[in-house]
């Protein structure tokens, strides 16, 4: 078993290769969902799945769905590590009042996992968006 001298010097050592190769960007997800490209295709395929599925669709009937796609997209890449910056609103300004459920979060949730299926994204680039939206389901979970 390693000591605990022994382990912060391997993180010691970490960090500083990370220092040498400049700012630490997790970028990995961004590269396994294909970049922008990869992200807007993601995108494109989820939102008529959205607009489709009677457990959700009538939240979105007064939506501008191109800007919803413009801002997942935004969204998407930033958690991915990606050279985004999200510009659109609050998570629990834009949901509330909406009165969603966790069986609707749930259910956009299958779908963005159905859309990167299609597209052939593994399993693990999947499971990591999936993780880093999952803490919004407290702010856009009201009911
Ligand atoms: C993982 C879960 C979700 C994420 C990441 C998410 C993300 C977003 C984003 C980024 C926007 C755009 C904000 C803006 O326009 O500035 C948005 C808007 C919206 N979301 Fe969600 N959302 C989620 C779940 C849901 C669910 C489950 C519903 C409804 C059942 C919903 C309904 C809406 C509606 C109605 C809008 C407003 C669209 C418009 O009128 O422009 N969202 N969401």
């Amino acid at each position: 078993m390693k000591t605990l001298t022994e382990l912060v010097c391997i993180g010691t050592l970490a960090l500083a290769t990370g220092c040498a190769h400049g700012p630490a960007t997790e970028d990995s997800t961004y590269q396994g969902l294909g970049g922008q490209s990869g992200i807007r295709k993601i995108v494109d395929t989820l939102v008529p799945m959205i607009t489709a599925d009677a457990r959700i669709k009538e939240s979105f009937k007064d939506s501008d769905l191109k800007n919803l796609a413009m801002r997942l997209q935004e969204q998407f890449c930033e958690l991915a590590g990606g050279p985004c910056k999200y510009k659109g609103k609050d998570m629990k300004d834009i949901h509330d009042g909406l009165n969603i459920t966790n069986a609707q979060f749930n259910a956009l949730a299958e779908h963005l996992q159905a859309a990167m299926d299609k597209h052939g994204i593994a399993p693990a680039v999947q499971n990591k968006l999936v993780a880093r939206l999952a803490p919004m389901q407290k702010e856009i979970v009201t009911k």
